[in-house]
């Protein structure tokens, strides 16, 4: 694994934090919600496939933002999101997995867990239908991805540049995120996804993360290879309603 070295101070902060978790001391069981078939329905009924996100709040983004997750993540169904990610991380981002747990009780499209799972023993915070692995963070790539799929749990694998899709590859990731931002810095680029998708091979469904708010940027990312988008600022602070800034990016192929 990449040392603390390299990596903006908030994201090795965040780390910590992740390592001082308590650790649950049983193991879930998951009957996920099949994201792929999602997907499929959002592209079958001419949605381009959305994942948004609920995010309290981010170490780039100011203030934290008090509405109802519930709420919020009812309207990004009803403006067509094939999934949702919730954050669970709690002290960077002002999630929890009793957040993730009300938001999937609440709703029946797949629900990711956003959060930095460095061990197996965190995969058994909460049930969720996917979680995320980040390369970068999980020392035994191959290890998690099967205590995460033993589980039952999908699992979305995050890159961020060619070196890191390979390790995912290797690992038999076949759901790839590629994170539009640097965690050494903070800055988002969507060349980043532009330049990693021509290495993913077709069978691996691909989803483009992170700096997408405005339906030419989906389309850009849909025109470079993105089989979903993940978005969480600009659909829950975009310039309408939550349901409206994710229809503009469902629709946004059609505009
Ligand atoms: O708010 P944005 O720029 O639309 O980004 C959403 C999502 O991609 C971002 O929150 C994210 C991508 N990978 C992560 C890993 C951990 C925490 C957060 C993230």
């Amino acid at each position: 694994m990449d040392s603390i070295e390299g990596l903006a101070p908030a994201v090795a902060s965040i780390l910590d934090a992740a390592r001082a978790r308590p650790t649950p001391d049983e193991r879930v069981a998951v009957t996920p919600r099949d994201l792929r078939a999602a997907f499929a329905r959002a592209e079958s009924d001419g949605r381009v496939p959305v994942i948004a996100e609920v995010k309290p709040t981010s170490p780039t983004t100011e203030g934290t933002d008090e509405r109802d997750p519930v709420e919020l993540a009812r309207e990004m169904v009803d403006g067509g999101a094939a999934a949702l990610s919730v954050l669970t991380e709690p002290e960077h981002f002002g999630g929890s997995v009793e957040t993730l747990r009300r938001v999937r009780e609440a709703v029946d499209v797949p629900v990711l867990r956003k959060d930095f799972l460095l061990e197996e023993s965190h995969l058994d915070a909460v049930e969720a239908d996917v979680v995320l692995l980040i390369v970068r963070f999980v020392d035994d790539l191959p290890g998690m991805l099967a205590a995460a799929r033993d589980r039952g749990f999908q699992v979305l694998v995050e890159v961020h540049d060619e070196a890191e899709l390979e390790r995912a590859l290797d690992a038999g990731a076949d759901v790839v995120g590629v994170n539009n931002r640097d965690l050494a810095n903070l800055v988002v680029n969507l060349e980043t996804f532009e330049s990693v998708a021509p290495h993913v091979p077709d069978d691996v469904t691909l989803v483009a993360e992170s700096g997408i708010a405005l339906p030419a940027e989906a389309a850009r990312m849909r025109r470079a290879g993105a089989d979903a988008l993940l978005v969480g600022t600009g659909i829950v602070r975009g310039p309408s309603d939550v349901t409206e800034n994710t229809r503009r990016l469902t629709t946004s192929m059609t505009q």
